[in-house]
C-alpha cells in the first residue's frame, strides 16, 4: 500500500488543476510549470499532439514534492487572510518558524486538519452584508407567516387528496378564438394591461356575447350600460366559465364581481337544466363576503340577473342571502322548503348553517371568496377552513380583491388547483382615477374643516373614520349643521344598518359616515367625494375607502386628513401610493425621512416592492407594523384559548 504521502502525491498528480491553482503563491515553481507546458508543447509536433491527446497525456503537470507542495498551500493561505508568509530559518517559506516539518509533524497536522480547514475556511468566506442579513430575514418572516396548514378539506389533508386538474364545465371559446395564436391573445392582454399566470391560458374575450351568455343577460348588461368588458372580466369571465380556479386582483370599481357572479349564475342554470335542484337540496354555488352589506349588494346582482333568466322562460334559479343579523330559520326554510342554487354569505352564518346542518354542500361545485385577503385580515380565516370542509368533492375556487400580499396569495393558491392569476394593476394600488388630495388637520380642527370639504363636490359623499365613536360624534355634528347625514357601523343593528345603506344609495340622504364596513366592495352610484376624517391604520384601507369613488370610468376626488397622530410607518406608505399614482405629494408627507430610498437595490434583487406581509409600499416587511400587530393579536387569542376559563375565543363575529 502506498503511504499517505504517496497517495497524497499520486492522487493531486491526477489532478493537476489543483497544483497549478495551489502553487500560485511560490515565486519560482509556478512560473516554470507553464514553461515546462509551453517546451513540450513547443517540441510536439501534430500527430505526436493528437496521439498525446488520445493517450490522455496532454494535461502533463510537473510533479511537485508534497512538503513543497504544503508550503505553497499555506503560502496562498495567508495570502488570502491578508499575511505575509513568513520565512523559515532554512530561508524556506512557511506558516511555522522552526525549520522543517518532521512526518511526525505532517501526520498531526493532516489529522487535525478536517476541523481546523474548516473552521479555517469559514474564516474565509467573506461576511454577510447588510443586506443579505435583511434579505434573509425576510425571506424566514414570511416563510413562517406562510406555513399554514393548506386551506383543503380535512379529508383531503387526511388523506392526502389533491386534484391535479381543473374542473370541467364544457364550456369553450367561440372558435374564432380557438384559432388565434397564443401570441395573438397575448396581445390583447398587453393591449389592457392584463397580467395572467398559469397553464393552458384561456383566451381574453373582449366582447360578452362572445363569452356565450344567453340573451336575458346581455339584455340586462347593456340595460345598466355595460357594453365591453372590463379587462379583468376579459380574462376572468371566460377563465371561469372554462371551470379554471382563479385568483383576481384589479383595481377597485373595475367590475370583478360580475366576473364571479356571471359563470355561478350559468353553472347553477346548467345544473338545474341537467338534474333540477330539489327540496332540501343546493346550493350549487356559493359567494362569502366579509359584510353584510356586501352579501346583500353581491346578492342583489345575481337576483336581477337570474330573475331576467326566468321572464325570458329559463328555470328558476333560488338564491338565498345568508348573512348574520337575520333569522336563521327564516334562511333555513328556504332550503328546507324549495332547494336552493346560489347563496351568498358572510362567513359566520354560513359556518354556523353547514355545522346545524341547515345547509349542505352535497351538490356544491363553485365557491368565491370575495375580498379574500380582507376575509383573513378579519379573522375569518379559521370560519373559511371549516366551511370549506363541508366540500364532498373538488369544487371549482375563486378568490378575488383589489389588494392581495403576499402571505394571502400563497395561502389562497394552497386551495387552488391549476389556477390562474389575473391581475390588472398592481395588486393594493389605487385607482388611477381618483384625485388624491392629503391634508394635515389638527384633530381640534377637524371637525369645522369637515364642513368645509363637504363644499368641495355635490352629493351623494362618503365619509370614512376608524372608530365607530368618531363615526357617532361625525353624525351627530353633521346632523345639528342641517346635513342630511346617515350613519353605519359594526355596533349598529342589521336593520339600521340597511335602512341607513338604502337611504343613502337611494339617494334620499347626502352623506354617509361609516366604519371601514363600508369601505370594502360596496357600489355606490355615482360618489364624486370620500373624505377620510383619518388616515386608517392599514394601506390597504385606504385603497379600498377611496375605492369607493372614481368608479366606472368616472373621475372623483379623495380628500384624506392626517396630523400628528398617523406613524410614520403609514404616513409613508400613503406617501409611496400617491408616488405611484403620480398625485401631489403635500410637503409634510415630502418632509419624511423615506428609508426606502435607500432600499431601492434591495427591492430590485427581493423582487418585492415594498412589504410582502401588508403591501405597503413605505417599508419592508422587517419594519410591518400590520405584521406586529397581527403576531400579538394572534398570541392573545392564544393565551384566551388556554386561559384561566378553558373556553375558546370563537370568531369575531362578522362585519
Ligand atoms: N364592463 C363594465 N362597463 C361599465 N360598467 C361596469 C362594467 N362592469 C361593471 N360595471 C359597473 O361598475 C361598478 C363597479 O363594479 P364592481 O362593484 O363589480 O367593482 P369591483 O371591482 O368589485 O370594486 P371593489 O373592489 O370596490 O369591490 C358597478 O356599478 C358595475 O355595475
Amino acid at each position: 500500500m502506498a503511504s499517505g504521502e504517496d497517495a497524497a502525491a499520486g492522487r493531486e498528480q491526477d489532478s493537476p488543476q489543483d497544483v497549478q491553482q495551489n502553487g500560485a503563491g511560490d515565486a519560482a515553481q509556478p512560473q516554470q510549470k507553464p514553461a515546462v507546458k509551453r517546451y513540450r508543447r513547443a517540441e510536439l509536433d501534430e500527430e505526436e499532439s493528437k496521439n498525446l491527446l488520445e493517450a490522455g497525456e496532454d494535461d502533463y503537470e510537473e510533479y511537485v514534492p508534497l512538503k513543497k507542495r504544503r508550503q505553497m498551500e499555506e503560502q496562498e493561505r495567508l495570502a488570502r487572510m491578508g499575511r505575509a508568509p513568513q520565512q523559515t530559518s532554512s530561508g524556506e517559506l512557511g506558516g511555522r518558524s522552526g525549520g522543517e516539518d518532521s512526518e511526525g509533524e505532517v501526520d498531526h497536522r493532516q489529522k487535525e486538519s478536517l476541523l481546523v480547514m474548516k473552521a479555517k475556511k469559514m474564516q474565509e468566506v467573506a461576511p454577510e452584508t447588510e443586506q443579505e442579513r435583511q434579505l434573509k430575514e425576510e425571506a424566514d418572516i414570511m416563510r413562517q407567516v406562510t406555513q399554514k396548514q393548506a386551506l383543503k378539506t380535512y379529508k383531503e389533508l387526511a388523506k392526502g387528496i389533491s386534484y391535479a386538474r381543473a374542473t370541467n364545465t364544457g364550456w369553450k371559446p367561440p372558435l374564432k378564438y380557438r384559432l388565434m395564436s397564443d401570441d395573438e391573445h397575448q396581445k390583447v392582454r398587453d393591449q389592457f394591461y392584463i397580467i395572467c399566470e398559469g397553464d393552458n391560458l384561456p383566451p381574453p374575450i373582449p366582447s360578452f356575447p362572445d363569452m356565450k351568455f344567453p340573451p336575458s343577460i346581455l339584455r340586462v348588461l347593456e340595460s345598466k350600460g355595460i357594453k365591453k368588458p372590463t379587462p379583468i372580466q376579459m380574462q376572468g369571465t371566460p377563465a371561469i366559465l372554462a371551470g379554471r380556479d382563479i385568483i383576481g386582483i384589479a383595481f377597485t370599481g373595475s367590475g370583478k364581481t360580475l366576473v364571479f357572479c356571471l359563470p355561478m349564475i350559468m353553472a347553477a342554470l346548467q345544473e338545474e337544466v341537467r338534474m333540477p335542484v330539489q327540496r332540501g337540496e343546493g346550493p350549487v354555488g356559493i359567494v362569502i363576503c366579509p359584510s353584510r352589506e356586501l352579501a346583500r349588494q353581491t346578492f342583489d346582482i345575481i337576483e336581477e340577473y337570474g330573475g331576467a333568466l326566468r321572464a325570458d322562460g329559463y328555470p328558476e334559479l333560488r338564491s338565498l342571502l345568508a348573512i348574520g343579523g337575520v333569522d336563521m330559520k327564516q334562511q333555513a326554510d328556504v332550503i328546507r322548503n324549495s332547494g336552493i342554487h346560489m347563496v351568498v354569505a358572510t362567513p359566520g352564518r354560513l359556518k354556523d348553517m353547514l355545522t346545524k346542518r341547515r345547509m349542505t354542500f352535497d351538490i356544491c361545485r363553485y365557491l368565491c371568496l370575495d375580498e379574500a385577503d380582507r376575509m383573513v385580515d378579519l379573522g375569518f380565516e379559521e370560519d373559511i377552513r371549516e366551511v370549506l370542509s363541508f366540500f364532498k368533492g373538488q369544487r371549482q375556487m375563486l378568490m378575488f380583491s383589489a389588494t392581495m400580499p403576499a402571505k394571502i396569495k400563497s395561502f389562497a393558491e394552497s386551495a387552488l388547483v391549476d389556477p390562474v392569476t389575473v391581475n390588472v394593476g398592481r395588486a393594493g394600488a389605487t385607482n388611477l382615477d381618483i384625485i388624491q388630495e392629503v391634508e394635515y388637520v389638527k384633530e381640534e380642527a377637524k371637525l369645522v374643516y369637515l364642513l368645509e370639504c363637504l363644499q368641495k363636490t355635490a352629493p351623494p359623499v362618503l365619509i370614512f373614520a376608524e372608530n365607530k365613536k368618531d363615526v357617532d360624534m361625525i353624525h351627530e355634528f353633521l346632523l345639528v349643521k342641517g346635513v342630511e347625514a346617515v350613519a353605519v357601523h359594526g355596533s349598529k343593528d342589521q336593520e339600521e344598518r340597511e335602512w341607513a345603506i338604502s337611504c343613502f344609495k337611494g339617494g334620499t340622504k347626502d352623506v354617509l359616515i361609516a366604519t371601514d364596513i363600508a369601505s370594502k366592495g360596496l357600489d355606490f352610484e355615482g360618489i364624486q367625494h370620500v373624505v377620510n376624517y383619518d388616515m386608517p391604520e392599514e394601506v390597504e384601507n385606504y385603497v379600498h375607502r377611496i375605492g369607493r369613488t372614481g368608479r366606472k370610468g368616472k373621475t372623483g376626488i379623495a380628500t384624506t386628513f392626517i396630523n400628528k397622530n398617523q406613524s410614520e410607518q403609514i404616513l409613508l406608505d400613503l406617501k409611496h401610493l400617491l408616488k405611484e399614482a403620480k398625485q401631489r405629494i403635500p410637503p409634510v408627507l415630502q418632509a419624511l425621512h423615506d428609508p426606502m430610498e435607500e432600499l431601492a437595490e434591495m427591492e430590485a434583487i427581493s423582487g418585492t416592492k415594498g412589504c410582502a406581509y401588508c403591501g405597503g409600499l413605505g417599508h419592508r416587511v422587517t419594519d410591518c407594523p400590520k405584521l406586529r400587530a397581527d403576531t400579538k393579536e394572534q398570541s392573545k387569542k392564544q393565551q384566551d384559548r388556554f386561559g384561566a376559563s378553558g373556553q375558546s375565543s370563537g370568531y369575531g363575529g362578522e362585519m
